[in-house]
């Protein structure tokens, strides 16, 4: 059987499918489902739906396959039954597999049917939040739950890093609400607020609300630049200056203070994170990524890393472009932009001349492409510029940015 693992967004969405909160959807939609879902805002019968829940698999699993779909930590949490193709979507019914939920507040994300066996009769008012509500909002929910007599149903909308502080938000504002319960639920936000305001109502509808109040849309207050987790990352050729950029930044840095760093030097990679790797596409690519990871996991707690890879990809850079804006740091593309004829003359380790030669095969700028960038935040070609110049630079862009004061 294949197995695969859906994206953060697939998976949350495969869970509302599997406790029910999506009912009467039981998979991922068809082509038809997700036009006329576009289209008119139903499903192909006719059935009111407002946001067309899909999942991406790669082209060559057939219609008829039955999938694994795991989370990213490994775990088996459902099986796909593959019933049609299109493009790179796949539709068809999904079926939970007995796993243990865990994860932060795990015990508060309960299915439609455990919250409904456990609600009284009568009228049901669930607020769907995706942040706190102020005293003016929970005023608000109180006297609109005693004008309906109503039972409040809080339901944080969880998905992403900010996902257990929305929870304890709820918790919070629970206390205030007597007789109201905390249900977490996995709702991923939709860029439409309208579709997104849709998809919350029918998901409250199937907790068993009579009425849904929207908690308004977070006011999100990043933190200042020098506190926020920032990667730099250096892209270049061989030979075009990154690592000596990269120590001569690590360095002032460490001598200024005031941040904490993690230089993922280029050899150390190769040597350990990605010890047996070529210089394949693949390979590279895996290299770049785990640069990525770790670097994003440094960021994440608010430190800043650099990193200095020939990555010469323009997708691969993307993915860790987006892996570091999704833990909320900011990411900087350096291009050490020195031309191939200026590296291949400082020529550095002899590398260029055996590339020449016919030696190494997959030479990055001599036997296999580097993609330019054409989103880096800076662009440097150190020919002719002395390093601590060129240090300086980079230097500059930190600290007009905020980044380093
Ligand atoms: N085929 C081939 N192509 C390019 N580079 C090669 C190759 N074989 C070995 N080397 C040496 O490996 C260094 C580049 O490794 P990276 O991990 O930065 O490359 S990549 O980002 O995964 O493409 C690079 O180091 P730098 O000179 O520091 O860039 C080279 O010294
Ligand atoms: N302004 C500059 N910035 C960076 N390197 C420079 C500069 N001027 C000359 N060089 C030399 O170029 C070479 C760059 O090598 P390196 O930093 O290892 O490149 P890469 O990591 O991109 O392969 C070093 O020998 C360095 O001394």
């Amino acid at each position: 059987m294949t197995e695969w693992t859906p994206d953060a967004r697939e998976l949350a969405d495969l869970e509302l499918l599997l406790s029910g909160a999506f009912a009467p959807l039981t998979g991922f939609l068809t082509s038809a489902d997700a036009s006329a879902v576009a289209e008119n805002g139903t499903l192909s019968d006719g059935t009111p739906w407002p946001d067309p829940i899909t999942l991406a698999l790669p082209d060559d699993v057939p219609p008829g396959a039955r999938v694994t779909l795991k989370d990213p930590e490994g775990a088996a949490v459902a099986v796909l039954t593959v019933e049609e193709r299109d493009g790179h979507h796949a539709a068809g019914p999904v079926k939970a597999l007995d796993v243990p939920v865990f994860g932060p507040f795990a015990r508060l994300r309960r299915t439609p049917d455990e919250v409904r066996k456990d609600l009284p009769h009568g009228e049901i008012l669930a607020v769907t939040m995706r942040g706190p509500l102020d005293s003016t909002v929970l005023e608000d929910v109180a006297a609109t739950a005693e004008e309906l007599e109503a039972t409040v149903v809080l339901m944080p909308l969880v998905f992403g890093e900010g996902g257990p502080a929305v929870v304890r938000a709820a918790l919070k504002a629970s206390e205030r609400l007597p007789g109201s319960t905390v249900v977490a639920v996995p709702l991923a936000p939709r860029e439409d607020t309208e579709i997104d305001l849709e998809l919350r109502e029918h998901v409250a509808r199937n907790y068993g609300a009579t009425e849904h109040y929207a908690g308004p849309a977070p006011i999100v207050i990043p933190g200042p630049p020098h506190r926020r987790g920032l990667v730099v990352f250096f892209t270049g050729l061989s030979g075009s200056g990154k690592s000596t950029v990269a120590r001569g930044l690590r360095d002032t840095l460490l001598e200024r203070g005031g941040r904490t760093v993690t230089y993922l030097d280029g050899d150390v990679v190769r040597r350990l994170l990605s010890a047996g790797l070529t210089f394949s596409r693949e390979d590279r690519d895996l290299n770049i990524r785990r640069i990525g990871f770790v670097a994003a996991e440094v960021a994440r707690h608010g430190g800043l890393a650099i990193c200095a890879p020939i990555a010469p990809y323009a997708s691969t850079r993307d993915e860790v472009r987006a892996m570091v804006e999704e833990v909320g740091a900011d990411f900087l593309l350096v291009h050490v932009a020195t031309p191939l004829e200026e590296c291949e003359r400082r020529d550095r380790k002899g590398l260029y001349a055996k590339a020449r030669a016919g030696l190494i095969p997959e030479f990055t700028g001599i036997s296999d492409p580097y993609e330019e960038p054409d989103d880096a935040e800076l662009v440097l070609d150190t020919t002719g510029m002395t390093v601590e110049r060129s240090v300086n630079t980079v230097l500059n862009l930190l600290t007009s940015g905020g980044w380093i004061r």
